[in-house]
């Protein structure tokens, strides 16, 4: 008891002493300390530290090394740490682990012993909190002898990378992204991407459209694929653009899904709306990984990067009216509501050719960009051009060959009385994919091929029936139409006539 009472007011005077020291030197006084008694522990220690930060501070994103350390650690060591995450992929139910907070490993490579070391630090915070914090740094710590330093720098981390990366190929499920609003990121850069499994069943073997076309397309592909130093000497970033332009429901999201799971590669689906401005743009590109297809949908109703992105949206929507003839005082409201420059996002067409030509674009390498739209025409023409844009595929209304796909994949048909019918009538009609598949799908197991047959016959003849009806009407209209100009004319002509007779009747 007498020795705790010593302890302790031994302690309590070091401690005064400090505070004192520390009132009348300055800060730079006790850094200097500090740095000396590093230096001076430093000279006698025979160990050497090398740290991988999850996200290095000089360069952007997570760091590969990071992730291949994991990777390594994880799969090589799991059984000998005594605290390990772990992160269960929900949909493959696999399970990845990887060393818990402060956990140490320890290997032997080529007679040298290493030591691996899992840091976390805290953000000093006044509130306490037991979320794991966003701002929390970790990092792997790699610690050897001096006498090591030679065989761990040049062997061993090139031998712990290799293998991390291996690890992670062979494990890899394909993922979607989408972005994360600009406003959301808050001061963690890191969120940009959210991401979830890739798992639509979609391939080019159930992709209904002319197989010449899809053959054409999948060749293109594996060419891109195989074109890595033939674009290094041509001097071409590599990555490759595609245009899926055509009607709603013709297959043009799910060209995207088949092509992702015939390249097996990683959708990031940008949603632009979402993207504040250039810069957070050009921050969101360089998350991308490689073997990435990046998808913007519907590009044409992104806000001022359409072909007359300098009008005002009211103009617009002028027009719209006209097209879709609202009724005045609907179309006011909806004016009224969304039809002055709300600019959410102040992406411009620049920026969208900045993101996909610019420096940024080519780091990573080995990406394919992906536009679709309803109405190529709206488009502004450096979008799309070539060069920007490789391949333009028209998806369009469904044709035989289509419909042959559909036919084997929904009823396993490969012929059938009915299908020189539904020839005729797909060549007289315009129907939607979509809108096949959808009655070629039974709606129970007691309804037959031949039935699902002639329902999609019967929805064929009503598509032709109210084109045909639809065409009628249209020539009547225009037909009224020439005639009220014609009218029109003649009274003009007629007025023209009689102001001139009036004139010569008040000269003479
Ligand atoms: N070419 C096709 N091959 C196979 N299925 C198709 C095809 N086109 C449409 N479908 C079916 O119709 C549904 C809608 O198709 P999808 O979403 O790909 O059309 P889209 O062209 O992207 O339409 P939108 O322009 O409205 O986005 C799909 O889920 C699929 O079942
Ligand atoms: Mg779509």
């Amino acid at each position: 008891m007498k020795f705790f009472d010593s302890f302790g007011a031994q302690i309590g005077s070091l401690l005064l002493i400090v505070t004192t020291l520390e009132r009348f030197f300055p800060d730079q006084f006790w850094a200097t300390i500090n740095r000396y008694l590093g230096r001076f522990v430093q000279f006698f220690n025979p160990y050497v530290e090398i740290t991988f930060d999850e996200f290095p501070p000089e360069s952007y994103g997570r760091s590969k090394a990071y992730a291949a350390i994991q990777a390594y650690l994880g799969t090589n060591f799991s059984g000998h740490a005594a605290r390990l995450k772990a992160n269960v992929d929900g949909e493959s139910r696999s399970v990845a682990l990887s060393m818990g907070d402060y956990e140490e490993i320890n290997e032997v490579y080529k007679g040298a012993k290493v030591f691996w070391l899992r840091s976390t630090t805290y953000p000093r915070s006044n509130v306490i909190s037991f979320k794991e914090s966003i701002d929390e740094k970790r990092a792997y710590v790699l610690s050897f002898r001096r006498k090591d330093r030679d065989l761990v720098v040049r062997s061993y981390l090139s031998h712990v990378l290799g293998e991390g990366k291996k690890i992670m190929k062979r494990g890899r499920r394909q993922r979607l992204y989408t972005n994360v609003s600009g406003d959301d990121w808050g001061c963690d850069e890191k969120m940009m991407w959210k991401c979830v499994g890739f798992d639509h069943p979609a391939t080019f073997d159930t992709l209904a459209m002319d197989p010449k076309k899809k053959k054409e397309i999948m060749d293109d592909l594996i060419e891109f694929t195989k074109a890595k130093d033939y674009y290094k000497k041509i001097g071409k970033p590599w990555k490759r653009g595609y245009l899926l332009y055509g009607p709603p429901g013709t297959g043009k999201s799910t060209m995207i899904a088949a092509i992702a799971n015939f390249l097996h590669y990683d959708v990031y689906d940008l949603e632009l709306t979402a993207v504040k401005d250039n810069t957070n743009l050009r921050k969101i590109m360089i998350e991308i990984s490689k073997r990435a297809i990046v998808v913007i949908e519907d590009i044409d109703c992104s806000l001022h990067i359409t072909g007359r992105r300098k009008r005002k949206k009211s103009d617009q929507m002028d027009d719209d009216r006209k097209k879709d003839d609202l009724p005045e005082d609907t179309f006011k409201k909806a004016k009224d509501d969304g039809g002055d420059d709300k600019e959410d996002s102040k992406v411009t067409l620049s920026g969208l050719l900045n993101f996909m030509d610019g420096l940024w674009s080519a780091s990573g390498g080995e990406r394919i960009f992906v536009f679709t739209t309803n109405h190529v025409e709206k488009i502004d023409d450096a979008l799309i051009r070539r060069g920007r844009m490789d391949k333009h595929i028209e998806m369009s209304y469904c044709c035989f060959e289509a419909f042959k796909v559909l036919a084997k994949n929904y009823l396993n048909l490969d012929s059938h009385e009915k299908f020189e019918k539904i020839r005729c009538l797909l060549s007289e009609t315009e129907i939607s994919t979509a809108d096949v598949a959808e009655n070629l799908m039974p709606t129970s197991a007691e309804v037959s091929a031949d039935e699902c047959l002639k329902g999609l016959i019967a929805a064929l003849q009503k598509v032709k029936e109210e084109e045909e009806s639809t065409g009628e009407a249209n020539k009547m209209e225009e037909v009224r139409e020439d005639s009220d100009i014609a009218q029109r004319r003649k009274n003009e002509i007629f007025r023209r006539f009689n102001t001139r007779i009036r004139r010569l009747l008040s000269d003479k």
